[in-house]
């Protein structure tokens, strides 16, 4: 079981000390269960002296500090389990290429980050019961034996065959878990796009109602398959507490009819057949769950090692050593391919042969779908390379050093996205931003209060201004930008053609600009037009 070997292998308690505390707990049920019969047959002849009721008392203190402890470590240790892979997880996906992020899908990434962690975390108070009821089940069988073997066999065939058939019912049980997962997301999935999807519903009612009817439809898959199962567990935890009772039955009716020595000890090991119906109850109540958190489990590490795999050489190898500004990136037959879907070729880029300097502003234009956006990506190591080469000042960029080189770009991508603390900035360059706020008109509506821009709420063009804001903050020796300037007014256009650009140039900045604005091409030093993911020749 993935949870118990990545507990035993990270517990920072040990596992010994849990072992023991268990097994004391479910000695103490147990003892409570003796001292109970003991006292109730000492009532017979005159009552129970007061040495059984001082042990009733102790036994019972103990059950209740050995519950209290077991379920304090099993929470230490799942929680601490819990926090380290969720931490595991988001550093595997900082550190992961674009291209493996896609394939997962930022979904499921999400509901395994939220959804997961929380099944995991939920299956606590179960994990810590649900074991110590299993070991008492065991002891209180033990004292069945010690009282009775005939009792004791009728125990032990009733618990065997119920082990067997729960487990063979497990295996669908399983399989319909997953298919009731798959409709969850798929249900999680038009939720989101319906929240996201609020301005184009309430502009058309026919597509709100077929949003709607959408959802209900999937939801209602989603209730089907989860009642199923939910009907399958409490049929199942029913089917075995009657089981339970024509077993007590089997005790008091069958068993004395072929044994003659029982009937002195019936009362007591019915009394202890009655005390296994909550353990068990518990058990059969804690296996679904426990086996929930092992499926999110199983799914985490499958999902951190996903990240990990084709990336660990970089993140292993990495060199810290920050590279030097790049007076020169040169591109050499550069390609990149989008992985196939589902029979249809994935659209590639290159072999692309270029050269960009310091103090040079060059601008990317072409059709949509040329594959702009996917250079971009490219070239800022985002995506890996399916050949050529990227060098900058003559040594190629390895994988090695390719977050050293991401490091000396600031971008403002098409599908950017802006934080509200000033992550990544030193405070000492915070207080630049009031100017740079001011020279992009943003002064009046946003400040930086304790390294946080104080609102994000803006117009789309407002808060592109504030991504350049961001990007100038960095101060870095080379600048992206795709298609910045689609979203501003003619004065911001004009502003960045005519000042930004040439100021850039002028503090030596290595510049690429993805443009469509034909009107200012004379600015740049350079214009590459792609065409179907390739340089047309000609340009530059
Ligand atoms: N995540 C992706 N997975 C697979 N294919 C993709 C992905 N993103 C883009 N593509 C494909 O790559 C091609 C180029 O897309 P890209 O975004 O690079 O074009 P672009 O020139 O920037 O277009 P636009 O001017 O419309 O922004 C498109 O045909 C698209 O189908």
């Amino acid at each position: 079981m993935t949870m118990i070997r990545q507990l035993r292998s990270e517990m920072s308690s040990n596992p010994r000390w849990l072992v023991f505390l268990t097994i004391l707990s479910a000695c103490s049920t147990t003892l409570i269960l003796a001292v109970i019969n003991i006292a109730a047959a000492q009532a017979q002849s005159g009552g129970a002296g007061i040495r059984l009721v001082l042990l009733f008392l102790v036994t019972t203190a103990l059950y209740a500090a050995t519950q209290k402890a077991v379920t304090g470590i099993c929470a230490t240790e799942v929680e601490g389990l819990v926090d380290r892979l969720r931490g595991d997880v988001v550093e595997g996906i900082r550190h992961s290429d674009m291209q493996s992020l896609d394939e997962i899908g930022q979904a499921k990434a999400f509901s395994a980050l939220t959804r997961d962690c929380q099944t995991v975390s939920r299956c606590v108070p179960m994990l810590a019961v649900g074991a110590q009821d299993a070991v008492t089940l065991l002891f209180v069988a033990l004292y069945v034996a010690w009282l009775s073997l005939a009792a004791f066999g009728a125990v032990t065939l009733f618990l065997v065959l119920a082990v067997m058939l729960h487990w063979r019912r497990m295996a669908d049980l399983r399989q319909e878990t997953s298919r009731a997962e798959a409709a969850e997301m798929e249900l999680f999935d038009g939720l989101g796009g319906m929240l996201r999807g609020q301005k184009e519903i309430r502009l058309n009612e026919q597509r709100g109602l077929e949003v709607v009817g959408d959802l209900a439809e999937i939801s209602r898959r989603t209730r089907m398959a989860k009642t199923a199962i939910k009907q399958r567990w409490s049929r199942e935890f029913a089917g075995i507490q009657l089981a339970f009772y024509v077993l007590v039955g089997v005790m008091v009716f069958v068993v004395p009819m072929v044994t003659t020595t029982f009937h002195t000890e019936a009362i007591q090991a019915t009394t202890a057949a009655m005390f296994m119906i909550g353990p068990i109850g518990t058990v059969v109540q804690a296996v679904p769950i426990i086996g929930d958190a092992e499926h999110a489990l199983t799914g985490l590490y499958a999902l951190k090692e996903r990240l990990r795999g084709g990336r660990a050489a970089e993140a292993e190898s990495t060199t810290t050593a920050p590279m030097a500004p790049p007076q020169e990136i040169v591109l050499s037959d550069l390609g990149y391919r989008y992985p196939d879907d589902k029979g249809e070729s994935g659209f590639s880029v290159g072999p692309l042969n270029a050269r960009f300097r310091a103090g040079e502003i060059t601008f990317i234009t072409g059709g949509n779908g040329s594959g702009k956006s996917t250079f971009l990506r490219l070239l800022v190591g985002l995506v890996p390379a399916s050949g050529g080469t990227l060098s900058v000042d003559g040594e190629i960029v390895t994988e090695a050093r390719m977050q050293a080189y991401r490091d000396t770009i600031s971008a403002v991508f098409s599908d950017y996205h802006l934080f509200r603390p000033l992550y990544g900035i030193a405070p000492e360059a915070w207080p630049n931003a009031g100017p740079l706020l001011e020279k992009l008109g943003l002064d009046r509506k946003v400040r930086v209060e304790d390294g946080r821009f104080s609102t994000l709420a803006l117009s789309a063009g407002q808060r592109k201004r504030l991504a350049l804001v961001v990007a100038e903050l960095e101060d870095k020796p080379v600048l992206i930008l795709d298609e910045w300037a689609a979203d501003q007014d003619p004065h911001f256009r004009h502003l960045f053609y005519e000042e930004i650009l040439p100021a850039y140039r002028a503090q030596g900045k290595m510049v690429i600009c993805v443009t469509h604005d034909d009107r200012w091409f004379g600015v740049a030093d350079r214009v590459l037009a792609m065409r179907e993911g390739a340089f047309v020749e000609g340009t530059g």
